[in-house]
């Protein structure tokens, strides 16, 4: 790779440790198939080439000169919001233009406190330790970082029983990167220590026609105006589904079409992909479909949706159902999901009494 700088080499050396990007899956939309390191050329690498998300990335350019100023590490991190949002590349950004190394690992793969303690001593002075799916782990991991975080220390119980003792031992001082699409799952006491949060929210189609335009030119595709429109309103307001259509999409041009990608090169390789004008994928549809066929437009709890659909729930919870709610095409009550009739209007059917 001919452009790696220190920050990529240090933190490529040290990542295996817990590895948490899954097999890429082979659903077009689903944001979680896009494995982390498929395409490192559209990851943007600065605060300038992360589109959109304004007020934030003025937030933390502060947060960032100030902590250099002073000549201090960052304050504590933590990124919420729907996957493929940008949470991971904001930490890389953010690690990046501090010049300090970066760990990363996932709540999910660290099962015990010893887990956590060998991460924590092998941190350098500075160095970002990245957590994804924080809301996801275990309490006596938790337990570990509270100390860590706090007081940049970490207690060590010695041996058993009534002879133990417990002895505080010091650890670089360090930043924590949280990314969470659940901060609901979250406890208190995690997210009181975090010293500066943000929540980053699904893109206008105009932030994602700039990213669509700016990649197809770094994949070395044409695309027309219109083209990148019809793929940033159909990229449910995520930057990573609009990537993985519009190389879909460019597959499409190159063989199918005369190599360049118009609004009706566009329109008909989504077409192909089951991706429809609202950005809903077949999934999505089923979803919607199943509530209104079968459960009379709801509400129906989301246990009983996942099983009939056969995801997971806690994918439905963190994918699909943001992006649903966030169209208005479901509402969430304290007895489950209703159908809205914006959702009976866009898969045709009869609206009902009163929906
Ligand atoms: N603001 C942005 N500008 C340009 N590209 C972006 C932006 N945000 C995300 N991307 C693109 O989307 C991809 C996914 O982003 P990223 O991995 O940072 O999302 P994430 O929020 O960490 O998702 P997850 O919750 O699934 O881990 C990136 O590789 C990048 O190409
Ligand atoms: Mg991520």
């Amino acid at each position: 790779m001919e452009e790696m700088d220190d920050f990529t080499v240090r933190r490529e050396e040290r990542e295996d440790i817990t590895g948490a990007a899954g097999p890429p899956g082979d659903r077009p939309l689903d944001p979680e198939a896009f494995e982390e390191d498929d395409e490192p050329t559209l990851r943007p690498r600065t605060l300038d080439e992360f589109v959109g998300q304004e007020r934030l990335k003025e937030n933390l350019r502060i947060f960032v000169e100030a902590a250099r100023q002073r000549g201090e590490p960052l304050d504590h991190i933590l990124f919420a919001g729907p996957p493929g949002l940008g949470k991971t590349s904001l930490c890389r950004i953010l690690a990046a233009e501090m010049g300090v190394g970066l760990q990363t690992t996932s709540g999910p793969s660290l099962e015990r406190a010893g887990d956590m303690a060998a991460i924590l001593t092998s941190l350098e002075e500075g160095d970002f330790l990245f957590i994804d799916e924080i809301h996801r782990l275990n309490r006596q991991i938790e337990e570990v970082l509270y100390p860590a975080m706090e007081d940049f220390a970490m207690d060590i119980v010695l041996g058993q029983g009534p002879s133990a003792r417990t002895i505080r031992m010091d650890l670089p001082r360090f930043t924590l990167v949280g990314a969470t699409t659940r901060t609901g799952l979250m406890t208190k006491p995690l997210l009181d220590r975090f010293g500066f949060s943000a929540r980053l929210d699904y893109y206008e189609p105009h932030e994602l026609e700039k990213i669509v335009v700016r990649n197809a030119k770094i994949l070395g595709v044409e695309i027309t105006a219109g083209g990148a429109r019809q793929l940033a309103r159909r990229s449910r307001g995520t930057p990573r589904v609009a990537n993985r259509l519009l190389k879909r999409v460019r597959d499409y041009a190159q063989v199918v079409g005369d190599g360049v990608i118009d609004e009706e090169t566009a329109n008909a390789a989504l077409e192909m992909q089951g991706v429809d004008h609202l950005g809903l994928d077949r999934t999505d549809r089923e979803y919607l479909s199943l509530i209104i066929e079968k459960f009379d437009g709801g509400p129906v709890g989301v246990g009983t949706l996942s099983v009939a659909l056969g995801e997971a729930r806690d994918t439905v919870e963190d994918v699909y159902e943001p992006y649903l709610l966030q169209s208005g095409l479901i509402q969430r009550t304290s007895r489950g999901r209703i159908a809205t009739r914006h959702a009976y209007a866009h898969l045709g059917f009869p609206v009902r009494e009163g929906g």
